[in-house]
C-alpha cells in the first residue's frame, strides 16, 4: 500500500543526496514473523549525508493484515531544521492511519516563524488530511507541527490525495534544507544534539509501536529495535514497557 511513498523517497534520497550507508546493529535490519496470521516482514534502511546525519526508513508487510511505512530525517547537528517524520499504517485495509509532519525542534515564535510557517500553504492544500485527531500516545505540543497531516482515512484518498501532499511536504523540505541557515558556534551545536536526542527519548519512551514489534518479533527485539535502531540516542526505562 505505501510502496510508491518509499520508492518515492529513495528516488529523492539517491538523485538529490550523496549518501553512504548508516550501519544498522546486526539483527535488526529485517526480520520475519510467522506469528500471525500472515507472514510479516520488517526491513529497514539507514544512510546519511552531509546535511543529513540519520535518513532511516523501515517497511513492516504483513499483506492485508498490516503495512506500515515509517521515516525519520535527522539533519545534521548544523541545522535547527525540524526533523522529518513520516508514519503511514494501514491495517486491514479498513484502518489506515497517516502522519506526516516537519516535527520542530523548538517552540519560540521565531524559530516557528522560519521553519514551521513555510508549510502552511501546502497544508492548507490538504484540510482532508489534518483531521485535528486526538492524540493519545504522543503530546501534539511536543514535538509536532500545527501543520502536521494527521487523518485517518481510505486507500483511495491515500493514492490521490497523500501521496501528492507527501511530494510536497518531501519537496519543501529539500528546498528549506538547501538554503537553512548552518549553526557552528559550539553552545549553538550543543543546543541542537540535545533537542534531536530528547527527541529520541521521547520517541521511544511513547512509542505506540512497541506493541505490534512485540507481537510479531518478541519484546526483546522490539526493544532493541526501539533503543539501538529507531531512537538510538535514547536510554532505555528502567522496566522496558513490556514488562510494566
Ligand atoms: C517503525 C517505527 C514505528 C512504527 C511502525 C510505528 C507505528 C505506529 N504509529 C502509531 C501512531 C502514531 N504515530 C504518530 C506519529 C509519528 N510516529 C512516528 O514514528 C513518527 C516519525 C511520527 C511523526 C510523523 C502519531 C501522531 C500517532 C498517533 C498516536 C497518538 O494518538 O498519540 C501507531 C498506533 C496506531 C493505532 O492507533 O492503532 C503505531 C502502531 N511507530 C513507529 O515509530
Amino acid at each position: 500500500m505505501f510502496q510508491p511513498f518509499k520508492e518515492y523517497l529513495e528516488e529523492e534520497l539517491f538523485s538529490r543526496f550523496d549518501l553512504s550507508s548508516r550501519s544498522i546493529p546486526a539483527g535488526l535490519e529485517s526480520n520475519l514473523s510467522d506469528r500471525g496470521k500472515n507472514q510479516a516482514t520488517i526491513q529497514s534502511w539507514c544512510y546519511q549525508c552531509p546535511q543529513l546525519r540519520k535518513i532511516r526508513y523501515t517497511y513492516i508487510d504483513a499483506g492485508e493484515t498490516a503495512q506500515v511505512f515509517n521515516s525519520v530525517m535527522y539533519p545534521s547537528h548544523n541545522y535547527q531544521m525540524p526533523l522529518l517524520g513520516i508514519d503511514f499504517l494501514s491495517f486491514g485495509k479498513k484502518k489506515i492511519l497517516v502522519v506526516l509532519d516537519f516535527q520542530p525542534l523548538f517552540r519560540d515564535r521565531a524559530y516557528l516563524d522560519k521553519y514551521i510557517e513555510p508549510m502552511r500553504t501546502v497544508r492548507d492544500k490538504y484540510n482532508e488530511l489534518a483531521q485535528n485527531l486526538e492524540m493519545k500516545f504522543y503530546d501534539a505540543n511536543q514535538y509536532f507541527s500545527k501543520y502536521l497531516l494527521f487523518a485517518k482515512t481510505d486507500a483511495d484518498t491515500v493514492v490521490n490525495r497523500l501521496f501528492p501532499a507527501y511530494q510536497e511536504y518531501i519537496q519543501l523540505y529539500w528546498q528549506m534544507l538547501e538554503s537553512a541557515e548552518q549553526f557552528t558556534a559550539p553552545e549553538q551545536v550543543q543546543r541542537i544534539i540535545k533537542a534531536q536526542q530528547d527527541y529520541d527519548q521521547y520517541s521511544a519512551d511513547r512509542d505506540p509501536a512497541h506493541g505490534l514489534f512485540s507481537s510479531y518479533f518478541g519484546s526483546e527485539w522490539a526493544e532493541r529495535f526501539l533503543y539501538e535502531f529507531l531512537f538510538e540516542d535514547a536510554v532505555p526505562l528502567a522496566v522496558p514497557s513490556g514488562s510494566r
